[in-house]
């Protein structure tokens, strides 16, 4: 079994050196688009690779970072290539997502009325375990990002936790490790200032060693190259470079 992950990007909302934090899953030949932000298509394009090559796309809460990109994922997987792309999202993000964000662009009368009728779409509920391939399995954790709008980290094999965009959850990350025995944790990562939406560095340096020592940085600025000597035992992950897990 491999299970290795290629993020198309690893910037924050506004970076404009690194791609949106969008990452493929690579279980086998299995692959999973893991959110698809305004970014993704041309990410995918600079990687020489189609979103014909993804099984399924999984969505880990709205902001544009994270679901830009699904109205051309769409369209032209549909009228360039006449297929329909697997979506897999909470199910509470299902009708925001297409009121919220995907209707203007994707409806069409008697045609397009719902998420329904462009995506394979599969709600999902925290707590459940879904089973994506054969070696890919997926939990979805409620984790607080923005009030009032809920966001989903992933526990990827019951082994790997993959953050959305999420606050500090000290208690969370040492449960996971000492309690689960969760061995890698890919986390977001604000460089500076204070926490508000996001988890800082500080924050996640002040976890204990054995936590830390488990944690790749992702969702970081365009500040990034000042900060590589100064996260510990914690290293950041590049876009485009293929991590095996
Ligand atoms: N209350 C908020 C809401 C949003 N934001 C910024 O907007 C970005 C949207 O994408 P993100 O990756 O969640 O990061 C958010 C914050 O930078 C913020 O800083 N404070
Ligand atoms: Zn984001
Ligand atoms: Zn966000």
């Amino acid at each position: 079994m491999s299970l290795s992950l290629q993020m198309l990007g690893t910037g924050n909302a506004f970076a404009k050196n690194y791609f949106n934090n969008n990452g493929l899953l690579l279980a086998d030949d299995y692959t999973l688009l893991i959110d698809c932000g305004i970014t993704a298509p041309l990410a995918m394009h600079t990687i020489g690779k189609s979103f014909r090559d993804v099984n399924a796309t999984l969505i880990t809460h709205i902001h544009a970072d994270h679901v830009g990109g699904l109205e051309e994922l769409a369209l032209t997987l549909k009228h360039v290539y006449g297929k329909t792309m697997k979506l897999h999202l909470p199910e509470t993000l299902v009708e925001p997502l297409w009121n919220n964000t995907l209707k203007g662009g994707l409806y069409q009368k008697d045609a397009v009325a719902s998420l329904t009728d462009i995506f394979e779409v599969t709600p999902m509920k925290p707590g459940i375990t879904y089973k994506l391939a054969p070696s890919l399995s997926l939990e979805i954790i409620h984790t607080p990002h923005i009030p009032g709008k809920d966001s989903y980290s992933l526990l990827i094999n019951n082994e790997i936790f993959y953050s959305a965009d999420m606050t500090f959850q000290p208690d969370l990350l040492i449960s996971l490790v000492r309690e689960r025995g969760i061995r890698m944790i890919l986390h977001d990562c604000q460089l500076g200032g204070s926490g508000v939406v996001h988890t800082t560095l500080e924050e996640l340096l002040s976890l204990p060693e054995d936590v830390r020592r488990l944690i790749k940085l992702m969702h970081y600025s365009d500040e990034q190259p000042q900060f590589v000597w100064l996260t510990g035992e914690m290293e950041f992950i590049e876009q485009h470079v293929i991590y095996k897990l």
